[in-house]
């Protein structure tokens, strides 16, 4: 479904260039569920944001369904790979609107994207007294939901999500992958964290470091506690960094 043939992305700030991915290269199989994680810095979101074509490569190939990134239409490719940031925006839209919108743009008629847009909020259990709201009368949990709706509601062939349970708490978190994890033909790849919840929901899983991808494991060879501690004491050791 989405392939990458040695892609680096390379950026320059003042006079240093600085490698955020390095030759990276990996196919992810229509259906399949990855799961991205890796320490802050690492590369993960800039990875999510060059699938989503928010960003492109300084070298290598991306491919979606064999045909090359550079020949899709970006309109076309972010209607089949879509992304869901990790703080999303509804563009001062209301709930109900923000959900809807991505449909009114493919001109479809008002019933259908009611219909759709009704189902989409029921298996999200989003409620009724939210469609009315704007973002700013949304918590941070609420408005990724109300992002993924917004995604779901395109029944896109990939979807794309940066840390989509980090303010959720742990029962709608679960549900959230639970409902995921249903989408057979949808391929999804998510940074995630929380380690605890990944098992029923991964099945491959990512470890970047350094914009290198040093790790692509299926999920039943995944040591979870080795790599919980493996993440945590990057993380203290970069926290010691930053204080010195
Ligand atoms: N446009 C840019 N120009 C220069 N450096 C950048 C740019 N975008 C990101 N970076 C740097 O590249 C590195 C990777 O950033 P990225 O946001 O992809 O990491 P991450 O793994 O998602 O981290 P986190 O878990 O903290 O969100 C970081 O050191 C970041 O400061």
């Amino acid at each position: 479904m989405l392939e990458l043939v040695g892609v680096g992305v390379r950026e320059t700030v003042g006079i240093t260039e600085i490698d955020l991915l390095r030759d990276l290269s990996f196919k992810l199989k229509a259906g399949e569920r990855t799961v991205l994680v890796g320490p802050s810095g690492a590369g993960k979101t800039t990875l999510l944001r060059l699938l989503n074509r928010l960003i492109s490569p300084t070298t290598g190939q991306l491919y979606f369904r064999q045909q090359a990134y550079s020949q899709i239409p970006v309109i076309e490719l972010r209607r089949q790979v879509v992304l869901v940031p990790q703080d999303p925006k509804l563009l001062g839209m209301r709930v109900q609107d923000a959900i809807a919108y991505p449909l009114q743009l493919q001109n479809l008629p008002p019933r259908d994207i009611d219909q759709r847009v009704q189902a989409c909020c029921h298996t999200l259990r989003i409620p009724n007294e939210w469609r009315e709201r704007t973002e700013l009368q949304l918590s941070q949990g609420q408005r990724q939901l109300v992002a993924i709706a917004r995604a779901l509601v395109m029944e896109p062939q990939v979807l794309i999500l940066d840390e989509p349970t980090s303010a959720l708490d742990f029962g709608l978190a679960s549900y959230l992958l639970q409902v995921l994890g249903q989408l057979e033909n949808t391929t999804i790849l998510m940074v995630n964290h929380q380690l605890d919840l990944m098992p029923p929901f991964a099945q491959r899983v990512f470890y970047l470091e350094n914009g290198i991808l040093q790790q692509d494991t299926p999920a039943h060879a995944v040591e979870w506690d080795y790599l919980r501690d493996r993440l945590h004491q990057q993380q203290e050791q970069q926290q010691a960094e930053w204080e010195m």
